[in-house]
């Protein structure tokens, strides 16, 4: 392949690197660079339902007229609630400066609606590349140092259709080299393309799920006696688990919920919205007869924010104590979502209760959480005297299991 003066081969890019909130204030912004070039952009948005540029470079209002014109087609303001000013600002200028604000400002936009919940509002994705015609030959991706003799600047979409295009020359030229120019302009634009869609994958979905495979569920619980229960049932179906403990940099969720099913949800649809994945949730919890159904959803914080388990149990006995046996019944409640990405009106919401007695000292040393205190009545054992398979056949999360096995399959095949 010909080279220019710099080295650089006709058909190659300049490097693209973005730098998202350059500035450090709450208005979205990024700056591009393409190469030398460097445009800061920002978005506000404002009250008409109107596409503004807001160019600062040379000829501006020509530049303004083709950024609109663009970005126009792709904007649906059936769903925007509002408009926006896409300000680009060049603050230095070493060739088509206008795709690359151009490029800056869709893929800021794009984050912005993103962040909005507003993805529709965007029909499709859009880059834009300046191309110039030289005596032998085409460029892609000009910088101020190619000679050309005639430039042609595209805006085109993944669905390869063209919302912008214009050539400005000093030559005469035939279709012959138009075909040539596209030719040239697509094969950058393709690339440019899986750039930007790269760093827009990094930018909304930061977590690493390449271990995620078909046979994977992710269950959001940071809790290990819970996930113990889940590998040893998903397994009879040859299914792994990956827990919140394989993805450490996602945010604790605040439990603010008022039920167990609130509370489930809340931890679904948020790790199946940052992992883009289906996501299992349990929240679950001991609802004791003589304290009105205390802990309840409470009973990881019983005892204080810090999730304690001996402490919890301590408190419990202490809550109880003098209280005779028979008035010691207790419910163990499990529920379960199942949700799938930013879809939170298809959640799948099952429960599971066993009943029991709590103990006045505890027995076993199995399980986790109150499993030493609760004695189970058919089995006549505490869970913490079970082995895990009996465990699983009497409890709580066991039944609740049991009611999702029957619908979770069909449930993850819709949509
Ligand atoms: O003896 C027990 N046998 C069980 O089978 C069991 N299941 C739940 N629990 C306890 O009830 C609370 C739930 O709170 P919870 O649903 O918010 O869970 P958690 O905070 O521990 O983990 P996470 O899933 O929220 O990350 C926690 O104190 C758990 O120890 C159990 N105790
Ligand atoms: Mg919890």
């Amino acid at each position: 392949m010909k080279q220019r003066d710099n080295g650089r081969e006709n058909d190659a890019l300049r490097p693209l690197h973005l730098q998202h909130q350059f500035l450090t204030t709450a208005e979205p912004n990024v700056l591009i660079q393409q190469g030398e070039t460097r445009v800061l952009v920002q978005i506000a948005p404002h009250a008409a339902k109107t596409i503004q540029f807001d160019y600062r470079g040379a000829a501006a209002v020509s530049a303004n007229q083709w950024l609109t014109q663009a970005l126009q087609p792709a904007v649906d303001f059936e769903t925007f609630t509002n408009g926006f000013t896409l300000r680009c600002t060049v603050l230095q200028d070493a060739g088509s400066p206008v795709t690359t604000a151009f490029n800056g400002a869709f893929w800021l936009l794009k984050l912005w609606a993103h962040d909005q919940q507003l993805d529709k509002g965007l029909r499709y994705n859009l880059v834009a590349i300046t191309v110039g015609l030289t005596d032998d030959g085409t460029l892609v991706d000009l910088e101020t140092d190619d000679q050309v003799t005639t430039t042609l600047q595209l805006a085109v979409s993944d669905l390869d259709a063209m919302t912008a295009l214009t050539v400005n020359g000093t030559m005469a030229f035939d279709g012959a080299t138009l075909n040539q120019f596209l030719y040239t302009a697509f094969q950058g634009t393709t690339e440019l393309m899986g750039q930007f869609k790269n760093d827009y994958q990094k930018q909304t979905h930061p977590y690493d799920t390449s271990s995620i495979g078909a046979q994977t569920v992710v269950v959001a619980t940071k809790n290990m006696g819970k996930a113990r229960e889940f590998e040893k049932m998903f397994a009879q179906d040859g299914i792994t688990v990956k827990t919140l403990r394989d993805f450490p940099d996602i945010p604790d969720i605040n439990e603010t919920g008022t039920s167990f099913e609130e509370n489930a949800r809340l931890k679904a649809d948020q790790v199946a919205h940052l992992l883009q994945l289906p996501t299992l949730a349990d929240d679950s919890g001991l609802e004791v007869d003589a304290l009105d159904g205390r802990p309840g959803i409470f009973s990881a914080r019983y005892a204080g924010d810090a999730h304690n388990d001996a402490a919890n149990n301590a408190k419990l006995l202490y809550e109880l104590s003098g209280v005779p046996d028979e008035k010691r019944g207790a419910t163990f409640h499990t529920t379960l979502v199942f949700a799938k990405p930013d879809q939170p009106d298809a959640d799948l919401v099952v429960n599971g209760e066993v009943r029991g007695r709590i103990l006045g000292i505890p027995r076993g040393d199995d399980g986790f959480g109150y499993d030493p205190l609760f004695y189970e009545p058919t089995l006549k054992k505490t869970f913490a005297q079970m082995t895990p398979d009996e465990k699983n056949q009497v409890s709580h999360r066991g039944n609740a299991m049991r009611a999702l096995e029957k619908v979770w399959r069909d449930w993850l095949k819709k949509n």
